[in-house]
């Protein structure tokens, strides 16, 4: 396993908001079945690195290589076998839970959804909602959404910024084994969390950023498995 070149490979990166530096020369290297764990103090700058690894945001130095070809924002191509959820998603008004899960698997080339999305609406436990409008689900039943439609699409590499918000205790532990039976499948996984019991179960890897409150990011790194 450790021998299978990286999926995702980000070396030195860097990034100001004015003249503040959040991110310092960061580097990361995942290969496919590590799950790396981004922890640290609020503003240390972890949702910043997360969206400079999918392309959202460009780094002012360094590059981001996803599957050896270098991100750009218009790489559309290169980014087909990423998944990520680090936003609260906008979902479409009008397109039921069930209607959103099922176009997002077409839209990434699954040719049957029916049968993943249904597995997934179970899994996350909406199956009851599934005629629902996401304005009318709960918070925590419009994250449990947001992550279902990471896991209805084909992907090699999964980035979750905070996956435990919201939901409930049964909700984290779901997510946790639901992260590491990925990982055990051959993905790479790069998540940021404030949880310790997801970190513990899931990474194989923890990077811990030391900064916060805007001030630069100086990491630690620790292989848990
Ligand atoms: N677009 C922006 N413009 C200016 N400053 C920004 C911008 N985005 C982020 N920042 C600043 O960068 C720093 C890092 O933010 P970031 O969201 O990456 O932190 P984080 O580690 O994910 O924090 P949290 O644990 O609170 O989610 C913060 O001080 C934030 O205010």
């Amino acid at each position: 396993m450790a021998s299978r070149a990286p999926v995702l490979v980000a070396t030195s990166i860097s990034k100001s908001f004015g003249p503040v530096p959040i991110v310092s020369d960061f580097s990361l290297s995942v290969r496919p079945g590590e799950a790396v764990a981004l922890t640290g103090r609020n503003g240390a700058g972890k949702s910043t690195i997360l969206r400079m690894l999918i392309g959202a945001v460009r780094p002012d130095e360094g590059r981001v290589e996803f599957d050896g070809q270098r991100l750009t924002e218009t790489s559309a191509e290169v980014r087909r076998g990423m998944a990520s959820v680090i936003d609260d998603l906008d979902f479409f008004p009008d397109l039921s839970v069930v209607e959103h899960l099922d176009l997002l698997a077409r839209a990434h080339g699954v040719a049957d959804p029916e049968p993943l999305v249904d597995a997934v609406l179970a899994e996350v436990e909406l199956v009851a909602q599934s005629g629902q409008l996401p304005g009318t689900l709960s918070s925590g039943q419009r994250r449990r959404l947001a992550l279902a439609t990471a896991f209805v699409r084909p992907r090699r590499l999964l980035v979750l910024d905070e996956p435990e918000q919201r939901l409930d205790v049964e909700g984290v532990a779901w997510l946790a084994a639901r992260l590491q039976a990925e990982r055990k499948e051959g993905l790479a996984v790069v998540f940021a969390s404030h949880d310790p019991y997801l970190v513990r179960e899931v990474a194989t890897r923890e990077v811990h950023l030391g900064g916060g409150t805007g001030g630069p990011s100086a990491e630690t790194e620790e292989t848990i498995a």
